[in-house]
């Protein structure tokens, strides 16, 4: 019964012979699409669709902010403990408070600035007529940095509340203007500075931030009435209307590199999680590897970007938020050692005191767990479970390797076994957990360990849909042996989602839907596709998102997929080191041409001195991986290589070896950057920079599982110096350059030479292609054009290789000197 309704058959001939022809085509299963709409249209109506559901989203967002500052206000003044917080780690209001002020004070903020927020170019009069504020020294049209709220504030002006009224005036009875146009961003923070502003006057800190004066607003609600605070929020009269309008400029760098997504997006999700057989795809990977946007990251003497967004240096000098920032943070952590010092080992401790038989799960799953050898939840699953388990949706950041898979896999399991037994009369077999992961290599594991926690569920079954099988063999599955939970890669579900496979319909009974890797997803690369996921799926469910990293941008829309009152679960602890801290990290800086030597000789030393060596080499793209392999095992090293130009039998059967073997090599691209779990990797070395931070942490993160100890280099180029701007906040050592054997150098020139020269060609592609992607680098073509001509002579190559003038215009290379174009 289930196969017919799910087959969904087209029920005209035509329509089939339709579906037929396409299949072919395109190798991956018909594509139809309702009312006869073809596909580019179908396209964009989906996109218009999502870009109009983004900014409505961020306008809830900016409300949500708003209101969650009313709330723990009102909770304050009812003397109620905040319903947010808990004993699990999680930011409590205060600390919430001071991260909002931190983030949206701190320089670099500036990326949260949008053309709502009114021109750059013309600041506010009010912002101009800030006593402390040197006009002159400003650059015109540009917009100075965040300004210190007690230079706002002249000397003896105090601010009351209006008790009953419900404003805030001076003493002259005025409404307060006090304004951090530094923030050059949203306006739900401008209710927060204002609010600072009163707590300047009231608190005993006058004079510090608005971080430290919200606390103390906080903490002593008389100072403010709830109305008051709420009509202050309000106000339209406190704060001068600007112009409405929602995201970044089409002018903003941003929006051209999104172009260049738009273009290249699919090609580049495919390469990275391998949706589909690609041809040059990752060669080219523009889309998917473009740079976090409004990174802060500055390219030194590559940095030819003259933008409007600059803080002025003159100005800077008068306006050092910096140091403001980190002031603030000093003296809000003085009081309060003991509770830093017990976070700082707690973070190094993976596993909490408590039980999984404490926690009120189903006990076969204890028992699956058991026998799997978890008995203690990891702190991650301790900080989560309860709030899964009461149905809401989360936002969870946890460090690398600390169990964030079965953290979401418990909730799964039981929300599975809740809705089995609330309905048993359904049409169709229902899914009712769906998890989606950016790679096939992830969503295998990730399938293999549910399996482990389903070992004593009878009748609950897992089934993986991810690209590089075959779409009927997939259908199969569905239609033969349907499952309850859907492990998948966006790509291939929305392949059967479009092809209408039945699984649609299936979809409609969905609890629960988790986004492993959940910033990457929501990544330029993928978003379209979770979007249009997304849109497939009943609004009454629960929604988890976890990964190591979520940066701001993706705090901001992960509203697309969450709910407004979702729970934010941060177990890295604000302002903490992102990365495991018995990982041993250290950079070196060489030239092109020394590379190869310098990872060779690295690997040679480890070697020697860990006997059960397991290391993981990450290349830039799948070529340089190839290269790097090639090379190594002509060195006679015991290597393997993984990247998406491998066909899938090939990928899972090294990913296999490399989980169970000790003394191996895995060269590989980034497919396996994010979520693999090979146990005991005792070093990760890093060539290139990566992508962009979060990157770096989930590359280094295959290492230093578990809590245990683990090694990280990073070799870059003397121009990539720029991107450890970007890290450094993280623990990472400069190593000197080792002295290579001559004789050793001879016999890697020799391997080089023997590598054949079309792979060469194609090694120099992708890297052009990589390297253009990333926005630092990629604007500057001239210069790019002469940093690969550096690299090609490295691999080996006497001159750069030609580019087909197709790629070489795509890529914007077109006419620029020093790349040459095939005729
Ligand atoms: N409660 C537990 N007790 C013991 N080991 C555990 C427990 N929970 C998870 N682990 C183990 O910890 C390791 C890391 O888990 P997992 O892969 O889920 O980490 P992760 O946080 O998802 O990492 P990443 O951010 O890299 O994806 C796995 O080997 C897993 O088996």
């Amino acid at each position: 019964m289930y196969s017919s309704i799910l087959s969904e058959r087209p029920r005209t001939l035509s329509k089939l012979l339709c579906s037929f022809i396409l299949a072919r085509d395109m190798g991956g299963g018909p594509r139809t699409f309702p009312g006869g709409v073809n596909k580019w249209k179908w396209k964009r109506m989906h996109e218009k669709r999502a870009r109009d559901k983004e900014r409505r989203l961020l306008e809830q967002e900016k409300q949500i902010y708003q209101a969650r500052i009313r709330s723990h206000i009102r909770a304050e003044l009812a003397g109620k403990p905040d319903p947010g917080s808990t004993s699990y780690g999680l930011l409590s209001p205060e600390e919430h408070i001071k991260a909002l002020a931190n983030r949206f004070k701190k320089e670099g903020a500036e990326d949260l600035w949008n053309i709502n927020d009114g021109s750059l170019k013309s600041p506010p009069p009010c912002f101009r007529e800030l006593p402390g504020t040197n006009r002159s020294s400003r650059r015109p049209g540009s917009i100075g940095p965040p300004v210190d709220l007690r230079k706002l504030i002249p000397e003896g002006r105090h601010l009351v509340s209006n008790n009953g009224i419900g404003n805030l005036t001076d003493t002259n009875g005025n409404y307060v203007q006090t304004r951090n146009y530094s923030v050059r961003s949203q306006r739900k923070f401008e209710c927060y500075n204002n609010s600072s502003a009163e707590d300047v006057s009231n608190s005993s800190l006058k004079g510090n931030s608005a971080s430290s004066t919200i606390r103390n607003l906080v903490t002593n609600p008389r100072n403010m009435s709830s109305t008051s605070v709420d009509d202050y929020i309000n106000n339209k009269n406190v704060m001068p209307k600007r112009e409405q309008k929602f995201w970044r400029s089409e002018s903003e760098s941003e929006w051209d590199v999104e172009g260049e997504i738009g273009n290249y997006s699919r090609g580049c999700r495919l390469n990275f999680a391998g949706e589909e057989a690609s041809g040059n795809g990752e060669d080219l990977r523009i889309g998917r590897d473009v740079r976090k946007m409004g990174s802060s990251a500055a390219l030194g003497e590559y940095d030819v970007k003259s933008k409007g967004r600059m803080l002025p240096k003159a100005y800077d000098e008068v306006n050092d938020l910096s140091e403001q920032v980190e002031l603030i943070r000093d003296q809000l952590s003085v009081g309060k050692p003991a509770q830093n010092e017990e976070q700082k080992t707690k973070g190094e401790m993976m596993l909490s005191q408590r039980r999984f038989d404490e926690c009120g799960i189903s006990p076969l799953t204890v028992k699956a767990l058991s026998l799997a050898g978890y008995i203690h939840m990891s702190r991650v699953q301790e900080a989560s479970l309860s709030v899964c388990l009461e149905g809401k949706d989360a936002l969870l950041k946890a460090k690398t390797g600390t169990g964030k898979s079965v953290a979401f896999l418990l909730p799964a399991i039981e929300t599975v076994l809740k809705a089995m037994y609330s309905n048993t009369n359904r049409q169709v077999p229902p899914i009712f957990v769906l998890i989606l992961c950016p790679t096939r290599e992830l969503a295998s594991q990730i399938a293999a360990e549910a399996k482990v926690l389903l070992k004593y569920h009878d009748g609950i079954g897992v089934q993986t849909l991810v690209g590089g099988t075959r779409f009927k063999v997939d259908q199969n599955c569905l239609e033969s042996d349907p499952s309850q939970i859907i492990v998948a890669t966006p790509g291939r579900l929305l392949d059967h989602i479009e092809n209408k496979s039945g699984i649609s319909l299936r979809l409609m009974s969905l609890q629960m839907l988790v986004l492993d890797e959940a910033d990457h997803l929501l990544d330029l690369g993928f978003r379209k596709d979770v979007e249009k996921i997304v849109d497939c799926l009943p609004r009454q469910r629960q929604s988890l998102l976890y990964s190591a990293t979520i940066p701001k941008e993706v705090r901001r829309i992960s509203q697309l997929v969450l709910k407004r009152e979702h729970t934010y679960i941060d177990t890295v602890g604000f302002g903490c080191v992102e990365t495991p801290t018995k990982i041993k990290q250290s950079f070196l800086i060489a030239p092109h041409e020394w590379h190869f030597q310098i990872v060779h000789h690295i690997l040679k030393e480890h070697i020697l001195q860990a006997r059960d060596y397991k290391v993981i080499v990450f290349c830039v793209t799948g070529m340089l991986t190839s290269f790097m392999y090639q090379l190594l095992r002509e060195m006679k090293m015991n290597v393997r290589e993984i990247h998406s130009r491998k066909p899938q039998l090939y990928r899972t059967r090294i990913s296999d070896e490399f989980r169970e073997s000790k003394q191996l090599i895995l060269v590989s691209s980034d497919v396996s950057a994010r979520g693999m779990n090979y146990p005991d990797v005792t070093l990760v070395i890093q060539v290139g920079i990566p992508c962009d931070r979060e990157q770096y942490i989930h590359r280094l993160g295959r290492t230093g599982r578990e809590g245990k100890e683990g090694e990280g280099i990073l070799l870059i180029a003397p121009w990539e110096e720029y991107f450890l701007d970007e890290i450094k906040d993280l623990p990472l050592e400069r190593f000197s350059l080792p002295d290579i054997d001559p004789q050793t150098k001879l016999k890697i020139e020799d391997s080089i030479a023997k590598i054949g020269s079309d792979v060469k060609e194609r090694v120099y592609h992708a890297w052009l292609g990589y390297y253009n992607s990333i926005r630092e680098i990629g604007r500057d073509k001239t210069t790019l054009a002469q940093l690969a001509d550096k690299f090609s002579k490295s691999i080996g190559l006497q001159t750069p290789p030609a580019l087909f003038r197709k790629t070489a215009l795509k890529m914007g290379l077109r006419d620029i000197p020093g790349i040459k174009i095939r005729r």
